[in-house]
């Protein structure tokens, strides 16, 4: 009887491991799953309707078979180690122009001579004309007035550094839409400032904020464009809606309006065409990009892309396109490869908006929000 009964039981172990082990397959092949075939995401469509790139979900079987096939989702940086990092890196690359007018404001007599090189000082900076006039009025007479009073140059400078750039402006990007509605960001620029790169950082900061988005593909004139934003959505899971190449960009940021919607998606980001080579034809297809996607959703912010290295060029850029399109924001790219930071202020001031990110760099979560006080900070090394 007992020895019946250890068999019973042995049969009974064996039973059970058998059933956990098929349990534990079934798990594996669930949770490898792949998220859409990495082929049909990048797959150029035949036909002029959009079509979504789905990264983060389309229809798949469950298999085991093919592990390899499943994209890794990458999880962007966090807000608190990114801002650290970009910090550092916005001060590498601009404490020259602090520690220089601070070297002048130092000296023992602010002579003539003296003023006269911080004024050259803030101008190769590309703060502009009348800002360095200012800054410069406001350093002289603080330092005249307040004499032995005065703060430390470098606080005086600091504190007039800050008021330049202006810290009362509203920096928040405007992602929330109302009545249920996602949020519409319209992205312009030039090619090559830097947009469509621009837009896959945000949909990770986005993405590592819980929020979940849709990219519009709408710059349809460059294919490398379209694929590169592809592949921005595919390494965090945010689907693409692209359309055919140079097909209508209009209609693909129609469509990406109504699939964010449709999908009830918090944010949909929309990449656009720069071509600048006539203002009507510019206004006419970002009025009209414009026009169809407030058919489904209000537009909520449209960033201007810069890039920080092109100086008067840039200023140039910035004037039609905000003759062109309400611009609401400024991103200023390539922060990290200039040493010119002071467009910060020239363009703040010629649009009369703010700053709100800036590019530091080529990876992907190398964009942060423009912050005045860690600017000057930064400025001042
Ligand atoms: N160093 C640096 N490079 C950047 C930054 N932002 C973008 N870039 C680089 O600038 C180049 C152009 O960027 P894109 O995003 O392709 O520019 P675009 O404006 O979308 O141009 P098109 O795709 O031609 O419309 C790429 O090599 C980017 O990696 C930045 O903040 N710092």
């Amino acid at each position: 009887m007992g020895a019946l009964a250890d068999q019973l039981y042995l049969l009974i172990g064996i039973g059970v491991l058998g059933l956990l082990l098929i349990v534990g397959l079934v798990g594996t092949a669930v949770r490898r799953r792949p998220r859409g075939s990495g082929a049909d995401v990048l797959a150029r469509p035949d036909t002029d309707e959009p079509q979504v790139a789905d990264a983060g979900g389309g229809a798949a079987t469950a298999t085991a078979e093919a592990p390899t096939l499943e994209p890794t989702l990458e999880k962007p940086e966090g807000t608190a180690s990114r801002l650290v990092r970009l910090r550092q890196r916005l001060s590498g690359s601009q404490s020259g122009l602090g520690r220089g007018l601070l070297a002048l404001l130092s000296r023992d007599r602010l002579d003539e001579d003296t003023w006269e090189d911080i004024e050259d000082t803030l101008l190769s900076a590309d703060i502009g004309v009348a800002p360095t006039q200012q800054l410069v009025e406001r350093l002289r007479t603080r330092m005249r007035v307040e004499g032995a009073d005065a703060a430390s140059p470098r606080d005086v400078l600091r504190e007039e550094l800050i008021n330049l750039v202006d810290p009362t402006m509203d920096r928040r990007l405007q992602i929330s839409g109302s009545d249920g509605k996602p949020g519409v960001v319209l992205v312009v620029g030039v090619n090559g400032a830097g947009k469509t790169t621009t837009v896959g950082k945000i949909s990770r900061i986005l993405v590592a904020q819980d929020k979940t988005v849709v990219l519009g593909a709408a710059d349809t004139f460059r294919a490398a464009a379209v694929d590169q934003l592809a592949t921005w959505g595919e390494r965090v899971g945010v689907p693409v809606i692209r359309g055919a190449e140079n097909g209508d960009p209009a209609s693909v940021a129609f469509e990406a309006a109504k699939a964010a919607v449709d999908g009830g998606y918090d944010v949909v980001l929309v990449d656009t065409a720069g071509r600048l080579q006539n203002k009507a034809g510019l206004m006419d297809e970002l009025g009209k990009v414009k026009r169809v996607i407030e058919k489904q959703a209000p537009v909520t912010e449209v960033l201007l892309v810069l890039d920080a290295t092109t100086g008067q060029n840039g200023m140039i850029q910035a004037r039609v396109f905000s003759e062109v399109v309400n611009v609401t924001g400024i991103v200023l790219t390539k922060l990290d490869g200039s040493a010119k930071g002071g467009i910060v202020v020239a363009v703040q001031r010629e649009l009369g908006v703010p700053v709100k990110l800036v590019g530091l760099g080529e990876g992907p979560d190398d964009l942060a929000p423009f912050e005045p006080e860690a600017f000057v900070d930064a400025l001042l090394g």
